[in-house]
């Protein structure tokens, strides 16, 4: 388990170094256009999961969509501060 700034963290670290064999690094060297395709489908997994599923279920896919919410956030340079200041 893990907190949304403490994933922040290992995948900023994982694209800084290029860790080798690492998925975030591949779909960061893939790019925003691929990104936010996979956004989307989360998003849409996480809305379907809410309606039709468990609970747990559609925690799994909200998780999901965070994480590729952070990516989107690493491949435009953004911070979580920068995200905050919106809420
Ligand atoms: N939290 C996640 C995480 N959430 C989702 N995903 C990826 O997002 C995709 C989710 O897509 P799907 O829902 O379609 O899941 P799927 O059924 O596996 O389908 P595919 O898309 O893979 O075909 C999968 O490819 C997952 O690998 C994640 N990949 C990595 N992490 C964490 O990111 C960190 C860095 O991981 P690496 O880059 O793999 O080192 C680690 O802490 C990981 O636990």
């Amino acid at each position: 388990m893990k907190t949304f700034d403490e994933l922040f963290v290992e995948l900023s670290a994982k694209w800084q170094d290029k860790t080798p064999g690492s998925g975030s690094v591949a779909a960061l060297e893939a790019g925003v256009h691929h990104i936010g395709k996979k956004l989307v489908e989360e998003a849409a997994e996480s809305w379907m999961a809410a309606e039709y599923e468990t609970g747990e279920r559609a925690a799994e896919e909200l998780s999901q969509l965070i994480y590729w919410i952070q990516l989107m956030m690493i491949s435009r340079g953004l911070t979580p501060d920068d995200v905050y200041l919106h809420l």
